[in-house]
C-alpha cells in the first residue's frame, strides 16, 4: 500500500504552533536594507534623545525657581528660569518635527525597496512555489507585514533605544537628587525586565498567528472575488461568507488574546511606576518635614520620575511593536530564503544558428509534493524536427499540460533533458529559452493593460507588422473594433472579453514575432466550430514554419500536426499520422472517439 503522506497544510489554524525566533537575531536581518537608512534613523534618535533631555530639565528649572527666587521673594530673578523654560518648551517642539521628518523618509525607501525585492523574489520562483503558496499569504507579506516593519524602523527602533537611555539617565539624575528615592525608581528595572521577557513568549506566538491568519483571510477574499461567477452560479455565497466569518472571528479571537498579553503587561508597567510614586510622595514629604530635603528637591525629583513615566509607560508597546517586526521580518524572510531551482547557469551556452528541433531525451518529471503517488513522466522520448508540428494527445490528467511546461523551463525534467538545437536547454539562458520557445495556455490570462501591451507581452520590440499578422493568425481582428482599438483596456480593470476572444488574443501573443518554437495547449477549446476552423486555416501558415508542439483534445486540431504523439502511462506510446494511429492504435482510437461523441 502506497503510504500517503498528510495532505499539505495551507491554512493556519489555531492549534499552529509557530516556531519560536529570536527578536533580536530575526531584526537583524533587516540590516542589508536598513543600511541606507541608518544615518538618518541615528540622526532621528539623537534628535529623540535630546528633546526627551530637554524634557528632563523641566523639573530641574522648577527646582531652581521654587528653590532661588521662589525661596527668596526675588520677583526678578524669576525671568531668566522662566525663559529657559519657554526655550527648552520650544525645543522639545521643533525637535519633535525634526525626528519625524528625519525618520518617515528613508524609512518608506526602505519599505519600498523591501517591497521591490520581494516582487523580483516573486517572479524569480518557480511555478511550483506559487502552486503551493497561498496568494493572499504572498499579499500580506507584501502589504501588512512591510508596513509592520517600516513603523518599526521609524518609532520603535528609535525609542527603543532612546527610552532605555532616557531611563538610565533619569535615574541617574534622580540618584543626584535623592539617591534613597532614586534607588527606589531603578529598583523598577529588575520587575519590569522579568515582566517582559515572560510576556515576549507568549506575545511572539500570538502575534506570529495573527499575521498568519490576515494572510489567510487575503487568501478567501482572493479567492471569492476570483470565483464570484462560480459562487454565484452555485449558490455558494452564503458558505463562502460563512468560511470568512471563521477565519476573521479567528483572527478576532488572535488579535483579543493579543490585547489580553498587551493589557496584562501595560497594565502592571502603569501601576509599579504609580505605587513607587505614592512611596516617593510619602517618603519626600517626610524628608522635608525632618528638613533633610528642600521643596525644591522633592518637585524636582517628582517631575523628573513623573518624566520617567513615558520611557517606561511605552515598554509594552515598543516590545510588541518589535515583536511584530521580528514576526513579520521571519514571514517575509520565509519567501526571500525559497530557493530558486529554476535559474541561469553559470556558464550559459550560446546556441549556433538556431533551426527550430526540440528533443525531449529519456525525460522523467514528478511533483514533490506529490512523491507518493509516483512519477507523472518517466523516459518518455520525443523529437521534434525543425518546422515540424506534433499533437500531443492524451487522456484528461496523463500530463500533457505538465509535459508542455517542461520545454520553456515553467518546471525542469527530473531526469533526461529537454533540448534545443541539441542544447539542453538548462545550459542556456533562461530569457533565450523563452525568446525561442513561445506558449499559448488553455486558460488564457490577460493583464489589466491595452490589448497592443497584452499580445506584446513577450515580444515588446514586435513590429505593427507583426503585431497586425499575429492578430490575422489568432483571427482577432475584433480588436479594431473595440472602443480604443489596439489601446483599449482590457483584463480585470478593463474590458471583458469573451472566453474565446480572450484565447485568440492568448494565440496571438504566442505567434507574434514568429518564434522558432510553439508550444499550444488546447488553444482552441473555447472557440466555435466555424472561429476554429478559421484559427486552423490561418494557424497552418505560422505552423509551416515553426517547430509546434499542440495538445489536442479534437481531431480537428490533430490534422494540424504532421504527427500525432500519445501520452500514456507517463511516456509517448505511440507516434505516428492521425490515420496510422486510428488504423493500429485502440487506445488513440477510443481516446478520440470517446471526445468526438462528447463533441458531437
Ligand atoms: N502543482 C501540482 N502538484 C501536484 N500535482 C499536480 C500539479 N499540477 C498538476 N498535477 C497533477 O498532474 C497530473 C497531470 O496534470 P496535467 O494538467 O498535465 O494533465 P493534462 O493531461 O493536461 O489534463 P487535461 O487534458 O485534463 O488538461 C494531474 O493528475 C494533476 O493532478
Amino acid at each position: 500500500m502506497t503510504d500517503l503522506k498528510d495532505p499539505p497544510q495551507l491554512r493556519t489554524t489555531d492549534d499552529t504552533a509557530p516556531v519560536r525566533i529570536s527578536t533580536f537575531g530575526t531584526l537583524k536581518r533587516l540590516l542589508p536594507f536598513a543600511r541606507p537608512a541608518i544615518p538618518a534613523l541615528l540622526a532621528s534618535g539623537v534628535t529623540a534623545g535630546i528633546a526627551t533631555l530637554a524634557g528632563l530639565a523641566f523639573p530641574l528649572v522648577i527646582q531652581w525657581i521654587i528653590d532661588g527666587p521662589l525661596t527668596d521673594g526675588n520677583a526678578s530673578g524669576l525671568w531668566l528660569p522662566g525663559a529657559v523654560l519657554v526655550l527648552l518648551g520650544v525645543v522639545e517642539a521643533a525637535l519633535f518635527w525634526v525626528r519625524r521628518m528625519l525618520a518617515a523618509r528613508p524609512t518608506m525607501r526602505v519599505e519600498a525597496d523591501m517591497r521591490s525585492a520581494l516582487y523580483d523574489k516573486l517572479q524569480r520562483l518557480p511555478v511550483s512555489f506559487h502552486d503551493r503558496f497561498p496568494a493572499g499569504q504572498l499579499l500580506s507579506r507584501a502589504v501588512s507585514d512591510l508596513a509592520t516593519i517600516r513603523r518599526f524602523l521609524a518609532f520603535g527602533a528609535v525609542f527603543l533605544v532612546v527610552n532605555v537611555l532616557t531611563f538610565v539617565i533619569g535615574v541617574a539624575v534622580l540618584l543626584v537628587l535623592s539617591w534613597q528615592l532614586g534607588l527606589i525608581i531603578a529598583a523598577l528595572a529588575l520587575p519590569l525586565v522579568v515582566l517582559c521577557l515572560l510576556y515576549e513568549t507568549k506575545y511572539q506566538v500570538l502575534a506570529r498567528r495573527s499575521q498568519d491568519q490576515v494572510g489567510d483571510l487575503a487568501t478567501t477574499v482572493e479567492e471569492s472575488v476570483l470565483g464570484i461567477r462560480i459562487l454565484k452560479a452555485f449558490g455558494r455565497s452564503a458558505h463562502l461568507g460563512r468560511e470568512f466569518r471563521r477565519e476573521a472571528i479567528a483572527l478576532r479571537t488572535t488579535e483579543i488574546r493579543k490585547a489580553k498579553a498587551v493589557s496584562v503587561l501595560w497594565s502592571t508597567v502603569i501601576a509599579l511606576p504609580e505605587i513607587a510614586l505614592g512611596l516617593i510622595l510619602f517618603l519626600g514629604i517626610r524628608q522635608i518635614a525632618d528638613g533633610t530635603m528642600t521643596a525644591g528637591t522633592l518637585v524636582a525629583f517628582f517631575g523628573t520620575a513623573m518624566g520617567l513615566r513615558w520611557p517606561i509607560d511605552s515598554i509594552g508597546w515598543l516590545l510588541a511593536i518589535a515583536n511584530e517586526s521580528a514576526t513579520a521580518t521571519h514571514r517575509y524572510f520565509e519567501v526571500l530564503d525559497e530557493p530558486e531551482p529554476i535559474t541561469d547557469p553559470a556558464h550559459p551556452v550560446v546556441p549556433g544558428t538556431s533551426r527550430g528541433s526540440l528533443h525531449l531525451r529519456g525525460v522523467g518529471f514528478g511533483f514533490t509534493d506529490a512523491e507518493a503517488t509516483g512519477k507523472l513522466l518517466h523516459g518518455l522520448d520525443l523529437e521534434l524536427a525543425p518546422g515540424e508540428t506534433v499533437a500531443l494527445v492524451g487522456a484528461t490528467g496523463s500530463g500533457k499540460t505538465v509535459l508542455t511546461s517542461l520545454v520553456n523551463r515553467l518546471h525542469d525534467v527530473t531526469e533526461g533533458a529537454v533540448l534545443l538545437d541539441g542544447v539542453d536547454i538548462r545550459d542556456m539562458e533562461l530569457a533565450e529559452v523563452r525568446r525561442r520557445v513561445a506558449v499559448a495556455f488553455e486558460e488564457p490570462v490577460l493583464f489589466s493593460a491595452s490589448v497592443r501591451e497584452n499580445v506584446l507581452l513577450g515580444r515588446p520590440e514586435a513590429t505593427d507588422d507583426e503585431l497586425a499578422e499575429a492578430l490575422r493568425v489568432a483571427r482577432a481582428e475584433f480588436v479594431h473594433d473595440l472602443p480604443w482599438g489596439l489601446d483599449t483596456r482590457i483584463g480585470e480593470q478593463g474590458l471583458s472579453l469573451s472566453g474565446g476572444q480572450r484565447q485568440r488574443l492568448a494565440l496571438a501573443r504566442a505567434v507574434v514575432g514568429r518564434p522558432e518554437v510553439l508550444v499550444l495547449d488546447d488553444p482552441l477549446s473555447a472557440l466555435d466550430i466555424h472561429t476554429e476552423a478559421q484559427v486552423e486555416a490561418a494557424l497552418r501558415s505560422v505552423l509551416g514554419s515553426t517547430t509546434a508542439l499542440v495538445v489536442a483534445h479534437r481531431a480537428s486540431t490533430v490534422l494540424l500536426a504532421d504527427r500525432v504523439a500519445l501520452l500514456a502511462g507517463g511516456r509517448i506510446a505511440a507516434t505516428g499520422t492521425h490515420s496510422e494511429l486510428m488504423a493500429r492504435v485502440p487506445a488513440y482510437r477510443d481516446l478520440l472517439a470517446s471526445r468526438e461523441e462528447v463533441g458531437a
